[in-house]
């Protein structure tokens, strides 16, 4: 990570926060900045943390706080209040579990309390289960007697009867369930006002977003006056300004700025490029970015709708590249599971759909209905979860390539996207699909990243490492495969795959309670398709790809290989050796003209405009199948 630095502005009312902020802000960033860095390079040690601690995160190879860890650690184990905002990826979950379980730990030898003295509420099914898997790995790693469940809206109330029996001192939970809890009798306000001691609102800049205002209200409402409340967020928005003013009590409001003053919402270490082609030819774009392997695995691909996903999956698998797919209208268990096992790196490829799609389809399906229900009874419609939410806060382990294969529909929804690469210290890229429909979208999120004074600096650069001569060589076979995806064969498939993952989800629920690690009894990457995909297509022969696309293929694996990634590695683990050597990412040193200049060149072969080769070949197709 680049420089950081925070402004920490404590016990002052909200007004003064902001005239504090604005001040720092107007602070030339240089020897301040330095400064600030140096006085918070912190390690873990110094930040007054528990050994038990430090040494669970040293086996889960974490050594060093990252900058919002640094900072948040010590006011939260001071007992202030917070509110924590730091770019998407940057370790904000530590931050308070660090402090909020070392709280615990002083109360563990106590009587234990009618209630759950923590509650951590995120918006989604999906970011409870990863807050709760890592809340149990710290809790087992510092051998402490300490509980944690999890409880989602999905639940049978008697399985949250279980679930609390035990006394557990943290509940991971979205803000829905909790007023269902209250209905079904499973939790008491009144024990709640007594035991509550810390209230965390994690992804806090979407939980009034999910339209979880009313839900909040009525948990704001028990919460006790000493209680503690902790607010996370990746991004500033009147939505968090209303939650601070409806929970906190004069918080310590911490803002991480990294390399300069400018705010850079899109962690540094991520490099954005974009291709600039028509609708029709992205999914020969697509192709050409994974079958000449000029992208970094693993692959997050991002589209907007549900069909999108499986035309895209259905395409892809033709030339034997297999994907997975997540999306809102699949089980819980399934999504949990698919998470899981591309975390775990399973396979290299998952296609998703994410939330904030998922109401246009909602929409668009709406109207299907009301126009052709009686029509077409048999039609597949599909039912979303409304808990769903797979851009925003998850920790998609080891993504190197975020790849838009549609455009975001706005700038926050463009960065948390990128955000799901470049996690804490690793380092990633993103590919970006432009279309002419989607160019003005794309030129509003160029201008927001530059920013009002930069607008002209070149954040998001032409892709360098595919020549158009290479994109060709593939059109006609990506063409043909192109029309074979028919609309019947997408919704058929669409159906089909709901289908089987609803019978998979079941087993998956039985299973995993008895084997709660046994991630290979089900791969979500198989094929839709019944025909396995023919080897003319499969293998592409050496000779139609030109030589500099061939030679960027061959730099893409070395340095995968340099970086430890060249089989299938864990999820787990920072190892120090691989981090290393992330010097040897080609996108940094190398473009599809055999040069070696660094990002930001635009790349010779590679328009300004983000178009492929004008070195003359451009024009050559090559119908060679
Ligand atoms: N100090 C650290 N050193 C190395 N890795 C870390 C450190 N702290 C957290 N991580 C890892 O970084 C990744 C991102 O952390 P986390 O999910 O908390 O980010 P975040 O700020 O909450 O992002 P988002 O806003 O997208 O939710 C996780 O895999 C986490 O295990």
């Amino acid at each position: 990570m680049g420089k950081a630095k925070f402004k920490p502005v404590d016990d002052v009312k909200p007004e003064e926060v902001e005239k504090v902020e604005e001040v720092e802000e107007q602070r030339d960033g240089g020897e301040v900045a330095e400064e600030e860095e140096e006085e918070k390079e912190k390690s873990f040690e110094e930040l007054g943390l528990d050994p038990r601690l430090i040494r669970a995160l040293s086996k889960k190879g974490i050594e060093k706080p990252t900058p919002i860890q640094q900072t948040a650690i010590p006011y939260i184990l001071e007992g202030k209040d917070v509110v924590a905002r730091a770019k998407t990826g940057s370790g904000k979950t530590l931050a308070y579990l660090l402090p909020l379980l070392q709280k615990l730990f002083s109360d563990s030898g106590r009587k234990k309390k009618p209630a759950p003295c923590a509650f951590v509420l995120v918006p989604s099914r999906e970011l409870c289960q990863q807050v709760y898997t890592e809340v149990s790995w710290l809790i087992e790693l510092c051998r402490v007697q300490l509980k944690a469940v999890q409880l989602t809206s999905s639940m049978p109330v008697s399985d949250m009867r279980n679930a609390l029996a035990g006394l557990p001192e943290i509940l991971v939970t979205t803000p829905a369930c909790i007023p269902k809890c209250f209905a079904d009798g499973v939790l008491d306000p009144a024990a709640i006002s007594e035991s509550l001691e810390i209230l965390v609102l994690d992804e806090a800049d979407l939980l009034l977003s999910y339209g979880y205002e009313d839900n909040l209200r009525s948990v704001t409402s028990i919460v006790p006056r000493r209680c503690q409340c902790l607010l996370m967020s990746a991004t500033t928005s009147s939505d968090v300004e209303k939650l601070k003013k409806l929970i906190l009590h004069n918080p310590v409001v911490l803002t991480l700025q990294e390399g300069s003053d400018k705010e850079e919402p899109v962690p540094s270490n991520v490099q954005q490029f974009w291709i600039s082609c028509s609708a029709q030819d992205k999914l020969l774009h697509i192709l050409a970015l994974l079958k000449l392997e000029v992208v970094q695995k693993k692959v997050l691909i991002f589209i907007n709708t549900i069909d999108m996903g499986f035309k895209l999956k259905l395409f892809l698998e033709k030339f034997g590249i297999k994907t997975a797919i997540l999306n809102g209208e699949l089980p819980q268990n399934s999504r949990l599971h698919i998470l899981e096992q591309f975390n775990a790196g399973l396979f290299d490829y998952l296609i998703a759909t994410d939330d904030n799609n998922q109401t246009k389809e909602k929409e668009e399906v709406k109207g299907d209905d009301n126009k052709e229900s009686k029509k077409n009874k048999r039609r597949f419609k599909p039912k979303l979860d409304a808990e769903f939410g797979v851009v925003r806060g998850i920790d998609f382990k080891k993504v190197h390539t975020v790849i838009n294969y549609d455009m975001p529909q706005s700038v926050t929804g463009y960065i948390h996207r990128i955000g799901r690469t470049g996690r804490a210290y690793s380092s990633g890229s993103s590919v970006s699909l432009v279309s002419p429909g989607e160019m003005e979208g794309f030129e509003e999120i160029k201008s927001f990243l530059a920013g009002e004074e930069d607008k002209d600096s070149d954040i998001i650069t032409p892709f360098p490492l595919l020549t158009e001569n290479a994109v060709e060589s593939l059109r006609y076979r990506a063409e043909d495969v192109a029309k074979s995806v028919t609309k019947i064969s997408i919704r058929e498939s669409r159906a089909q795959d709901l289908r089987n993952e609803i019978i998979n989800s079941e087993k998956l629920k039985s299973h995993f309670e008895a084997n709660p690690r046994d991630l290979d009894l089900l791969k979500h990457d198989k094929l839709l398709s019944k025909t396995a995909p023919s080897p003319h297509l499969r293998d592409i022969p050496e000779y139609l790809v030109d030589a500099k696309t061939q030679e960027a293929s061959k730099m893409v694996k070395l340095a995968r290989a340099a970086m430890g990634n060249s089989r299938r590695s864990g999820g787990g683990g920072n190892s120090k050796k691989k981090r290393s050597r992330k010097g040897g990412d080609p996108l940094k040193t190398f473009n599809a003209n055999g040069s070696k200049r660094g990002r930001g060149g635009g790349g010779v072969g590679q328009k300004k405009d983000g178009k492929g080769s004008s070195d003359g070949l451009a024009n050559k197709k090559q119908k060679t199948v």
